[in-house]
């Protein structure tokens, strides 16, 4: 369990992570969200006792990290990659990290075959591949078996094999029991990964909820007709008190009713149906919506320099875009 409590931290007048308060819970994997320069990297480094908070605390398994002895034991991290000993082999370089945690030799042959670096240990660490230098990372993450890992950007360089090997690492490794705190800009990846979100914008506390209410809360969810019979379906559903928004090709939109319900509704009247879908926006649409008035670095287009500012969070889609009946007929 990781305790974070009121966390700042001020580098001159900006103010880059902001009374920030959440906990890790074990045997889940806890993704850890931010627009660009939120504040993800500065906090983790605070977790790992690399810089020291303006004000707040963060507990280890309810201890400050400079009390633990071996702190590679209790918490092992991925922040950057290229923090390794360039001029050392990879076997060295993580010989050089267990000696120093008590941690046996033998773990070091572990590890590297864990993270398939077993075939190029004795290679120097300077001429690996972007991949090659995050899976040592892992691998120095992993040297001491620890209850609670940090991955910052753990997909970052790796190949579709790769980015499916560290997704099952991170979640057979939640399954053990373990707390695991990831973060990823990459979000169909973060999806499919994480249990539960921290969503940070600013340095301030967006959300701290499950994947599944996460997107619920931030998105529009709705069912997807589609029929020949588009007219008739129309007004059967005005009929039976539903609001149907109609789109382009006889598409019907309808919030706030399952599909079942709709589908029966169809058999009924014995209208044909081409389609019937239970629409659901992805993560990274939630994500987009709930940190619109928190990215601070925007690309502008160069044909549309006047373009207009983000709107504020949750005004993307009007006030009453998920009120049951909405005659919205904005897609998710
Ligand atoms: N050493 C530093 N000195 C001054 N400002 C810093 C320093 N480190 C970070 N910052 C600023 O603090 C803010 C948060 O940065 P941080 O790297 O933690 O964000 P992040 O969420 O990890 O961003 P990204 O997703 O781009 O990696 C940014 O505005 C950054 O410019």
């Amino acid at each position: 369990m990781i305790e974070v409590e009121r966390l700042t931290k001020r580098f001159g007048r900006k103010v880059a992570v902001d009374q920030l308060s959440f906990q890790v819970r074990p045997g889940i994997v806890t993704g850890f969200l931010g627009p660009n320069g939120a504040g993800k990297s500065t906090t983790m480094r605070m977790m790992l006792d690399l810089d020291n908070p303006t004000s707040g605390s963060v507990r280890i398994d309810g201890r400050h990290y400079r009390e633990l002895s071996e702190p590679l034991k209790y918490i092992g991290a991925l922040l950057d990659a290229k923090a390794m000993h360039g001029g050392r082999s990879a076997y060295n370089n993580l010989l050089c990290l267990a000696q120093s945690n008590r941690i046996p030799r033998g773990r070091v042959d572990e590890v590297l075959d864990m993270v398939g670096l077993a075939a190029v240990a004795k290679k120097k660490s300077k001429g690996f591949s972007l991949g090659m230098g995050q899976r040592l990372g892992i691998a120095s993450a992993l040297l001491g078996d620890p209850e609670i890992l940090m991955f910052d950007e753990p997909v970052n360089g790796l190949d579709p094999e790769g980015i499916h090997w560290i997704r099952n690492l991170m979640k057979a490794l939640a399954s053990e029991g373990r707390t695991i705190f990831v973060s990823s800009h990459l979000m169909s990846e973060m999806a499919l990964t994480a249990d539960h979100l921290i969503v940070i914008g600013q340095g301030r506390l967006l959300a701290d909820t499950s994947m599944a209410a996460f997107i619920q809360e931030n998105s529009r969810s709705y069912t997807r007709l589609r029929s020949p019979q588009w007219e008739r379906l129309r007004d059967v559903l005005h009929q039976e008190g539903y609001t149907a928004v109609e789109t382009a090709g006889g598409v019907l939109e309808i919030d706030g009713a399952s599909t079942e319900e709709l589908g029966e509704l169809a058999a009924r009247h014995q209208l044909v149906l081409h389609e019937l879908s239970s629409q659901r926006a992805s993560l990274e649409e939630a994500f987009m919506q709930m940190t619109a008035g928190s990215v601070e670095y925007h690309a502008h287009s160069e044909r549309d320099p006047g373009a207009e500012p983000p709107p504020p969070p949750g005004a993307g889609w009007g006030e009453n875009w998920n009120a049951p009946g909405s005659t919205d007929g904005k897609g998710a």
